[in-house]
């Protein structure tokens, strides 16, 4: 199994309600993966303030009283004035300078942290244990924005650690989450490390989203990527795949693996059940479907 939830916001007047609306539906798929749990928040003002490269880091052996001291460090090298904030397990990091400027300070200050994802306008947090206790731990109900994806984990290709929880957000304001496994996933690590591609863990879907990235990053945009990743990845797959502007989903061609898709003006949703978007506001009157195998559905905004 594995859960995997997203919430697409149109109408910025639900906004403030992101972390809410998504706090229940990933609480909804705990039973879909209890190991551990992650999310991608674009666009929370705290998080990741307006204007602002932020910065996701996870083993970082930084805890609250070492998060001034980090924030010098780090604002030093990069030489602009840096926020850190300890979320959880998770150290977000923001200054007003690029993302990726920003991630090169971040490495050189902590080179032995975990890169959880990188972006202007994305949070990405992780943690192994209940989603739900892993939600209340995050706060994520106070949390605002016009976009967020969701996953709880139930592992098969690698350990129960944080680098293996997704999302994978191994791009800029990109983020990748999974349920299913890849089998050919060995032999495209293999061929993405001969093109200069590095790896963080062992996991199947990190080469599925390192592979999406090294797709945008040569100029593709997310439809053209997916469709790569169908003629490309064997195994099962339900994959959602968000970045500064858009939403994506696709399976692979068995489609064994569940997902349901509810649309309304206000917003669009995706989820691995509905009982994930059964309370989301107005979707008595939604346009609700399970998605056909190979399509890629989007949405950009
Ligand atoms: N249960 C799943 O869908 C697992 C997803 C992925 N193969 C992982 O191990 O993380």
């Amino acid at each position: 199994m594995c859960g995997i939830v997203g919430l697409h916001l149109r109408n910025p007047e639900l906004h403030p309600r992101l972390g809410d609306l998504l706090s229940d539906m990933l609480g909804e798929m705990q039973d879909r993966g209890a190991d551990s749990a992650g999310i991608a928040i674009y666009g929370d003002d705290t998080w990741s303030p307006p204007g602002q490269g932020c910065v996701s880091l996870l083993e970082t052996g930084v805890d609250s009283i070492g998060t001034t001291a980090v924030a010098s460090e780090v604002a030093e090298i990069a030489g602009a004035d840096v926020g850190a904030q300890l979320v959880a397990d998770t150290l977000v990091l923001t200054a007003p300078i690029g993302s990726e400027e920003l991630l090169a300070a971040a490495r050189t200050a902590l080179p032995d942290a975990l890169v959880a994802g990188f972006g202007a306008d994305l949070a990405v947090l992780k943690g192994v244990g209940a989603p739900r206790d892993l939600v209340q731990s995050w706060g994520l109900r106070g949390a605002s924005g016009w976009q967020g994806v969701g996953h709880t984990r139930m592992a098969t290709e690698s350990a129960v650690t944080p680098s293996g929880a997704h999302p994978y957000a191994v791009g800029p304001e990109q983020c990748l989450v999974h349920n299913g496994s890849f089998s050919n996933h060995a032999t495209i690590r293999r061929e993405l490390r001969a093109a200069g591609v590095e790896f963080d863990s062992e996991n199947d879907t990190e080469v599925g989203a390192r592979f999406v990235a090294h797709q945008l990053a040569q100029g593709k945009d997310v439809e053209t990527a997916l469709k790569e990743v169908c003629a490309t990845f064997d195994g099962f797959y339900t994959l959602l795949v968000s970045n500064h502007d858009s939403f994506a989903v696709v399976r692979d061609a068995i489609a064994c693996k569940p997902a349901v898709i509810a649309e309304t003006d206000d917003w669009v949703a995706m989820a691995s059940e509905y009982r994930a978007l059964a309370n989301l506001p107005g979707v008595e009157n939604a346009r609700i479907w399970e998605p056909e195998p190979e399509v890629v559905y989007a949405w950009t905004r």
